[in-house]
């Protein structure tokens, strides 16, 4: 489009600095703002000062705008021309591309770093899966985030055509035979790390509500139908859920018990060939939609988990959460609800063995997506400290700012090396030792990567300031990330909790033969 636009000379520019004869040149780029300065959202007289009007006004506006505000039509058509010779130097990533910004991507990402952990294959599938992200579900996720809709389907449709809803429970048989992401990495290659890749990838938009609304309760919900339905609860449930014609969510937490799953009140009692099920669930995370629950009831010899389909007797009503409503957050009500005995998944009275086998997987699965999170803080800070222009020098000058920037860059870079260590271990574990030699550091790392958020989102605040508080503008993603940081901090395991079960394992592998 730039090479047909009109060329002007800053002299030109410059003729044009008055009300109803208004240009500005933003980065090269020369915008006929006369019409549009009643409009402005800013005001008018901001545009008529003294260095903005006829004048190149791009460190102004960059002091108050993102980049995004241009690439919306209704402004990108506001620019009528190009300076003369000079060329337009700042750019929003295209699809698949890395940033540039130091520490806005793992290292593996950065010019000329190594790592043992990535292959060519992770590379080529990592620039697959942000190009997928950036163009199909971005949009979407911004959308939902603000409208609080659920996740349109035409995603969802588009998702399942790569396989991804299927990619996101991980490696393992449920695999088999799928196309993965136009065939980029097959079944049998598929590891944690292509895991890590979409967690890491799914969380960059700052947009924490449409993370969990991008189908989360299948991620910790059809495991247990995967691991513990029968053959043909199998072949009839997974395929709907894989193919996102119907949707599941994992209804364990009640509002008298969230993780002491011994004081759940939900019931089931048999009745022949059914179990009726009577009783409450709060917190559960795309129930709003769902049409599949994996719950878990008290029966007479204790906890048992069965998959209950929506029907007349169950019902959802949204809970009002501080993140947004596209995460589906239900309080689910069941009133005698029928349900097939040949629903149970496991033995009756050992639901908690079925629950506990996700739990890794999940707590994983949080730390990826809140550390991805978190770094994107760290370059919205990056770039905000270097383009913040306070008593005519960038924020950068100041001492406190770098040291924040300090602070926030080694909590990322020493949590993404815990991670993807614990995520090699994941991939050359089997399920007995993962279970028994990773529970603890899973829980000490998400215990320390939701304290490190914690820590992020107060000192990000600090350097945007104002702009924190706002839903919109400059410090959007901020104002996000310390509005929901908690919701990483308690769901699938509470930090105190986790950080407290890191230790307990640790001590229950103290040799006998250790003395000081
Ligand atoms: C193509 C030119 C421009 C467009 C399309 C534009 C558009 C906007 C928009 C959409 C907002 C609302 C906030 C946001 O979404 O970020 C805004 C706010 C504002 N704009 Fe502009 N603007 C332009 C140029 C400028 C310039 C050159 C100045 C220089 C002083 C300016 C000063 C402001 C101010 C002071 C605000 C309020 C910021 C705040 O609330 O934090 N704008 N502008």
């Amino acid at each position: 489009m730039a090479a047909n636009l009109k060329q002007y000379t800053a002299e030109e520019v410059a003729k044009h600095n008055k009300e109803g004869d208004l240009w500005v040149s933003i980065d090269s780029k020369v915008y006929n703002l006369s019409k549009f300065a009643d409009l402005h959202p800013g005001g008018a007289n901001v545009l008529f000062a003294d260095g903005v009007a006829g004048k190149d006004a791009t460190q102004a506006f960059f002091g108050l705008h993102r980049l995004e505000v241009l690439q919306r039509p209704q402004y990108a058509r506001l620019q009528i021309g190009t300076i003369q010779g000079e060329e337009p130097v700042i750019k929003p990533l295209g699809p698949g591309e890395v940033s540039k910004v130091p520490y806005a991507e793992p290292t593996w990402l950065a010019d000329g770093f190594k790592s043992p952990y990535y292959t060519e294959g992770h590379r080529k599938f990592q620039k697959a899966v942000r190009t997928f992200f950036m163009e199909v579900v971005q949009p979407a996720a911004l959308q939902c985030e603000e409208n609080g809709k659920r996740i349109p389907q035409e995603v969802v449709d588009k998702m399942a055509e790569v396989n991804m809803i299927a990619m996101r429970l991980g490696p393992g048989k449920h695999l088999k035979g799928r196309t993965l992401m136009n065939g980029t990495v097959t079944p049998e290659e598929f590891d944690y790390f292509h895991e890590l890749i979409i967690n890491t990838e799914l969380a960059r938009f700052g947009t924490r509500g449409f993370v969990d609304g991008l189908l989360n309760g299948a991620v910790i919900g059809v495991p247990p139908i995967l691991n513990y339905g029968s053959p043909e609860l199998q072949a009839r449930v997974v395929p709907e859920i894989l193919s996102g014609k119907k949707f599941l969510a994992l209804a364990i937490s009640e509002a008298f018990a969230g993780s002491d799953v011994s004081g759940l009140q939900t019931t089931a009692v048999r009745d022949g060939d059914f179990w009726v099920v009577t009783g409450t669930k709060k917190w559960i995370t795309n129930g709003v939609f769902a049409d599949y629950f994996t719950t878990g009831c008290k029966t007479e010899t204790g906890f048992t988990v069965m998959l209950i389909e929506r029907g007349d007797n169950l019902e959802t009503k949204a809970i009002k959460t501080s993140y947004s409503p596209t995460a589906g957050t239900a309080y689910v009500t069941f009133d005698k609800v029928r349900v097939p005995v040949a629903n149970t998944l496991g033995p009756v009275g050992k639901g908690m063995n079925v629950i506990l086998t996700n739990f890794n997987h999940e707590r994983w699965m949080v730390i990826c997506t809140a550390l991805s999170a978190q770094r994107v803080v760290v370059e919205e800070c990056l770039k905000w400290a270097s383009q913040r222009m306070v008593f005519g020098k960038p924020l950068t000058s100041q001492a406190v700012i770098r040291a924040k920037l300090a602070a926030m860059i080694s909590r990322v870079e020493a949590s993404q090396n815990w991670l993807e260590n614990i995520t090699h271990q994941m991939n050359n574990m089997n399920y007995a030792e993962t279970a028994s030699k990773l529970a603890g550091p899973i829980g000490l790392l998400k215990s320390f990567v939701t304290k490190s958020g914690a820590e992020t989102a107060t000192d990000a605040s600090q350097v945007f300031g104002g702009r924190a508080l706002t839903v919109t503008g400059m410090g959007k993603v901020i104002e996000n990330y310390h509005r929901t940081v908690m919701f990483d901090a308690i769901l699938a395991g509470a930090e105190d909790v986790m950080a407290d079960l890191g230790v307990r394992q640790a001590m229950k592998k103290m040799p006998p033969t250790a003395r000081l």
